[in-house]
């Protein structure tokens, strides 16, 4: 749905994105991390054909998205300062919202009511911030785009709230297959609803993994042996990470869960568990050469 080829974007003195490539499926929901400053909000702005990139290019449904504005009546940038015209009410935004997209749901806008407990008539500048948020996803989910596109969306969402947006989000993706991004420093806030990661560093794209290959690949053990561990019994395993606790050996093992398995078993272990580990936990052991990068968002 959107693919971006060698793309980069430079202000004055930086080069805020620099040949990034990457590919967003239709239907997935796609978590681009990074630490302040690793170039996320330049690059959801070209997805979203606000910024035109210097050089390479981005199709958005197989079209080239800058000045597109019929595809542009089927996307939403969500932006992490939001904007909304000075004065207006929800009710007068979703008027404005009706014409410019042709998607938009009048029943589903008046049925998500019952989500965003917040009056249509009150004017939005004088609202929270949590609920201008509210207010901005409600106007989103009811304009019924095909592509949305999240900078820091959960941020000033009570726990209620962010858990409601993240089930609208998925329903949404897996009813009419829409496609999401979703930008975050925060690896936790966003591990339930991704299914592929991208981290940006510094502008560069330096991981993008689908998260159940991830999970399918490293796993966390525990084994103990009568007599302490067999010499020979690291060798045939892809440890990426090992703790001894007393005489429990813990290790962070990669490769296929039942050959990992069978081949424990040959050493007969007195204990022996395969322990669930965190998305967190496979991104800093996975990725220890770049640590230093992941460390910034899994806080
Ligand atoms: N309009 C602009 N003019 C000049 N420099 C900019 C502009 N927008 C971004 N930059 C620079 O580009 C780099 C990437 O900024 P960007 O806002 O894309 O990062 P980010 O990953 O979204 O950061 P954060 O997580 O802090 O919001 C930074 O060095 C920033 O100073």
């Amino acid at each position: 749905m959107i693919d971006v080829r060698h793309v980069r974007k430079e202000f004055a003195d930086v080069e805020a994105v620099k040949d990034v490539s990457l590919h967003i499926q239709r239907g997935s929901i796609y978590g681009l991390l990074g630490s302040n400053g690793a170039g996320k909000t330049t690059l959801l702005k070209m997805m979203a054909g606000i910024y035109k990139q210097d050089s390479g290019e981005i199709f958005v449904g197989g079209e080239p998205i800058f000045e597109n504005t019929t595809m542009k009546q089927k996307l939403i940038f969500l932006p992490d300062a939001l904007y909304f015209f000075p004065q207006t009410t929800i009710w007068q935004m979703a008027q404005f919202y009706k014409d410019v997209y042709p998607s938009w749901n009048e029943e589903r806008f008046w049925r998500l009511q019952d989500v965003f407990p917040i009056d249509v008539h009150k004017k939005i500048h004088r609202m929270s911030k949590g609920m201008q948020r509210q207010a901005a996803f409600w106007l989103a989910f009811s304009a019924m785009p095909e592509v949305l596109i999240l900078d820091e969306p959960l941020d000033g969402l009570d726990a209620v709230m962010r858990q409601k947006v993240k089930n609208l989000l998925v329903q949404d993706v897996a009813e009419r297959n829409m496609t999401v991004v979703i930008s975050s420093h925060n690896l936790r806030e966003v591990e339930d609803l991704c299914d592929h990661i991208g981290i940006l560093h510094k502008g560069e794209i330096i991981v993008e993994k689908e998260l159940d290959d991830l999970k399918a690949d490293v796993h966390k053990i525990q084994v103990a042996f009568r007599g302490g561990v067999p010499t020979a019994f690291l060798t045939g395993l892809h440890v990426v990470y090992q703790e001894q606790r007393g005489s429990v050996l813990l290790c962070i093992v990669r490769g296929q869960k039942e050959r990992v398995e069978s081949y424990i078993h040959q050493f007969e272990p007195v204990i022996f568990d395969v322990l669930p580990l965190t998305l967190e936990e496979i991104f800093v052991y996975e990725m220890g050469g770049i640590g230093y990068a992941i460390e910034n968002i899994v806080v």
